[in-house]
């Protein structure tokens, strides 16, 4: 397949650089010192499922690479409308683009751009960050991929691209119900970020003390009674079986969202937190967690907050 990454930061980097491992033509689509450093020395990927070094066609102009098979649609849900307006002569009649962007709007938004017919759903399971310009880590070996049509089809297209990833050593699912499985993921995803950004502490110290843990929880529970009264059918177990799914992560887990308030960048709170809040309201679900948590994170979204100037 001719693939093309738009966005490739930390996750467009590992996945695509694990289909091109696997011998696919993979195309990066950065900017800035990153892409500098791409096309400089090559993409180097530290990884505990085996690290990548690979030299991959780069560029910040998607017009240079023409119509892909797949276009990995990786950039940060905030930039997401200005890059699928950039992502145009990457698609041509039969090119699927498959977002792993956290969030349950991204492939509305890019289908609203490009086409819906173009646009497969799709979630990622990782931790993975840019340590350096041209480096990308990945310090744990949960490295997980979700997709499925929009419609909820079963159709050659996307089980060509499941088959691409398996094929690439990449973990794999295929669903028929990928907007409950981006609402899966954002559960988990929402509590796991907030607590971890607010606190600044990996997954194992907010395990480790009770009354977090609970509040945690609680917060679970808030985005899956969200999710149901918005329609999507989450199962009863689905907060039980997701606090236990946090419990076995490694105690030393950080957020994306955690790494960027670190590095003062701005934060997907507006795709991640926003809907649970806004939809809470909407359907007269009450979010005091999540609410409190978004009223805090609102404070970095913007990046770093302003210094305090008084004593
Ligand atoms: N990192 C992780 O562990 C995980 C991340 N995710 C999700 O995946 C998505 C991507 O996250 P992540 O990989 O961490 O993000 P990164 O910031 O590492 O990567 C996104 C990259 O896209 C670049 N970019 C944005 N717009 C353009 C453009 N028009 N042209 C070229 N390059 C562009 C950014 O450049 P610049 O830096 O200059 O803005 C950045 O390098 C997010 O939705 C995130 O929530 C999901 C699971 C795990
Ligand atoms: C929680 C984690 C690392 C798991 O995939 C994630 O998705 C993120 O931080 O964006």
């Amino acid at each position: 397949m001719r693939v093309a990454v738009m966005g490739a930061g930390a996750i467009g980097c590992y996945f695509g650089g694990r289909l091109a491992q696997a011998g696919h033509e993979v195309h990066l689509i950065a900017r800035g010192e990153h892409l500098r450093a791409l096309r400089e020395r090559g993409l180097v990927v530290r990884s505990e499922l085996g690290d990548i070094a690979a030299q991959l066609p780069a560029t910040d102009d998607p017009a240079e690479v023409g119509p892909v098979d797949l276009v990995l649609f990786t950039v940060k849900s905030q930039d997401t409308d200005q890059a699928a307006q950039a992502a145009r002569p990457l698609v041509g009649p039969d090119t699927v683009v498959l977002t792993l962007q956290n969030g349950v709007d991204n492939p509305d938004r890019i289908g609203a751009v490009l086409g819906p017919e173009h646009v497969l759903g799709g979630s990622c399971q990782i931790e993975a960050a840019i340590a350096e310009p041209g480096v990308v880590v990945h310090p744990s070996r949960l490295a997980r991929v979700t997709l499925g049509e929009l419609d909820g089809a079963d159709s050659p297209r996307a089980r060509r691209i499941r088959d691409a990833f398996a094929a690439a050593g990449v973990e794999v699912r295929l669903v028929d119900d990928i907007r409950r499985a981006l609402w899966e993921k954002l559960g988990f995803l929402a509590t796991m970020s907030a607590f971890t950004t607010v606190t600044g502490l990996p997954i194992g110290p907010l395990r480790a003390c009770p009354e977090t843990w609970a509040l945690m929880q609680a917060m679970l529970r808030e985005v899956w009674s969200v999710g149901r009264a918005a329609g999507v059918g989450l199962a009863d177990d689905y907060p039980d079986r997701t606090a236990q799914f946090m419990n076995e992560l490694p105690p030393t887990m950080k957020t994306s969202m955690q790494r960027d308030r670190e590095r003062g960048r701005r934060l997907e709170v507006e795709a991640i937190h926003g809907p649970v809040v806004r939809l809470g309201r909407q359907h007269g679900v009450p979010v005091p967690v999540t609410e409190t948590m978004y009223g805090l994170l609102k404070l970095y979204e913007p990046g770093a907050p302003p210094a305090a100037s008084g004593v």
